[in-house]
């Protein structure tokens, strides 16, 4: 067994980042920005006006001051003249601030009557003029690699890119195994169950970045993960699930290395997981996940999300960690690494009494994994720990 990070650190040393391709914003959300955005112009490319009101001289501010009206400038129609002393022009939010002008009154402070405006006392502070350049200027650049959330593809929109340099899809192949499975929906003997973990690991795909294929499920025989392997070609990452372990029908190792897996690792000091294996596969790597569901989603988080991150051109990093307080007590932990199923609340972290790696239905109720370290000695109530939140 080896420890989790030392895991993550040889998964990594297999990863060569995909090549990019080209995409418009509206199908970039999600996506791994590989080549900066650079700014073509500023932003506002103008002092613009904050407020609807009176654009003046600041020389002319002051409370009762009579300022003429000499025209309008709006969001998109600027004003073509210049304000001088004694002058003013209606302004709008958005519009270019006039020559001469330095200060927007808001309407609020001012009392119009005909082509006269006259300035209230008490007018704000505030110059109401965004500057030139104030969000970016020409030449800045919005960096790669990165994530690209909702913000970073408006802010690409206002650089005035149409479309985007982002890593190609991770297609990541997804094998179930084991006599024992029988699709959702499906008719079980009573001696079969209903496979879930893919359908869970179809959708950590998809929220990671990656692009998840199905493939059917494969019998515990050489001949049928044979075929599933052969099926996955093609695929950036080849997940299978289930037959890890020492078990007789345990075959994947096996059959993997068949196809020809070069593996870099098997079994890892984590709970659940502990059979976790994966190698180079050709040209793609393989992740072999244990069969208990928990444990799949689970090393899904920790492995194969960091996985799918790395191999998108981001740095590689492991799942993101931030501290929480116990609102209950744990007890120690013994040699691997914990992943605990855990609910958020009020006053912090809450692991659940059930933690087999059998039960769904307590993944489902957690919103994070509480990470004790391997040999933790027991924690209490308030203490802080780290957590992983789902
Ligand atoms: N003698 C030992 N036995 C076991 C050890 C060990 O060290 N020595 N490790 C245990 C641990 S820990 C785990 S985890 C499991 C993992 O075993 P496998 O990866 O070989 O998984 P399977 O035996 O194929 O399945 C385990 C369990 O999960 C169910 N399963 C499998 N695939 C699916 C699926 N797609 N959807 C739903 N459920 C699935 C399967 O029916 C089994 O109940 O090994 C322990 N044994
Ligand atoms: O590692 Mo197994 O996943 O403990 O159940």
């Amino acid at each position: 067994m080896i420890p989790v990070s030392e895991a993550l650190d040889r998964l990594f040393a297999l990863v060569t980042p995909l090549d990019t391709q080209e995409v418009g914003l509206t199908a970039a959300s999600g996506r791994v920005l590989r080549a900066p955005v650079i700014a073509t112009r500023d932003q506002p490319p103008f002092a613009a006006s904050a407020m609807d009101g009176y654009a003046i001289r600041d020389a002319d501010c002051a409370p009762g001051a009579r300022l003429t009206v000499i025209g309008e400038a709006a969001a998109g129609h600027g004003f073509a003249g210049r304000v001088g002393p004694g002058e003013t022009v209606r302004i709008f939010t958005g519009a270019p601030v006039p020559a001469g002008a330095d200060r927007v009154v808001i309407q609020e402070d001012t009392t119009r009557d005909g082509d006269e405006v006259t300035l209230s006392p008490g007018i704000s502070e505030n110059r109401n003029i965004r500057a030139a350049g104030v969000d970016f200027r020409a030449g800045d650049a919005l960096s790669a690699p990165r994530l690209l959330r909702p913000a970073d593809i408006a802010l690409a929109a206002s650089m005035n890119a149409d479309r985007l340099t982002v890593s190609r899809w991770p297609e990541v192949a997804i094998i179930a195994t084991g006599d024992e499975l029988v699709a959702p929906g499906g008719a079980p003997r009573a001696d079969q169950i209903i496979a879930s973990n893919a359908y869970g690991l179809h959708g950590i795909v998809a929220q990671a970045g990656g692009a998840p294929r199905l493939l059917p499920i494969a019998g515990d025989s050489m001949a049928a993960l044979a075929q599933a392997f052969e099926l996955a070609r093609g695929a950036d990452i080849v997940v299978t699930i289930g037959g890890a372990s020492v078990g007789d029908h345990d075959l994947v190792g096996e059959a993997a290395s068949e196809a020809g897996m070069e593996r870099a690792f098997w079994k890892v000091a984590i709970r659940p997981g502990k059979p976790l294996m994966a190698g180079r596969f050709g040209d793609a790597l393989l992740l072999g996940l244990p069969g208990n569901p928990v444990s799949s989603m689970v090393c899904a988080h920790v492995f194969l999300v960091p996985l799918i991150r790395a191999l998108s051109g981001l740095p590689p990093a492991p799942a993101p960690r931030h501290r929480a307080r116990l609102a209950a007590p744990l007890a120690a932990n013994g040699p691997r690494e914990h992943y605990l199923r855990a609910a958020t609340g009020p006053d912090g972290v809450t692991a659940f009494s059930k933690q087999d790696s059998s039960l769904l239905s307590v993944l489902s109720d957690a919103d994070c994994l509480i990470v004790q370290p391997p040999h933790d000695p027991a924690r209490d109530t308030g203490d802080v720990v780290e957590v992983i939140a789902l």
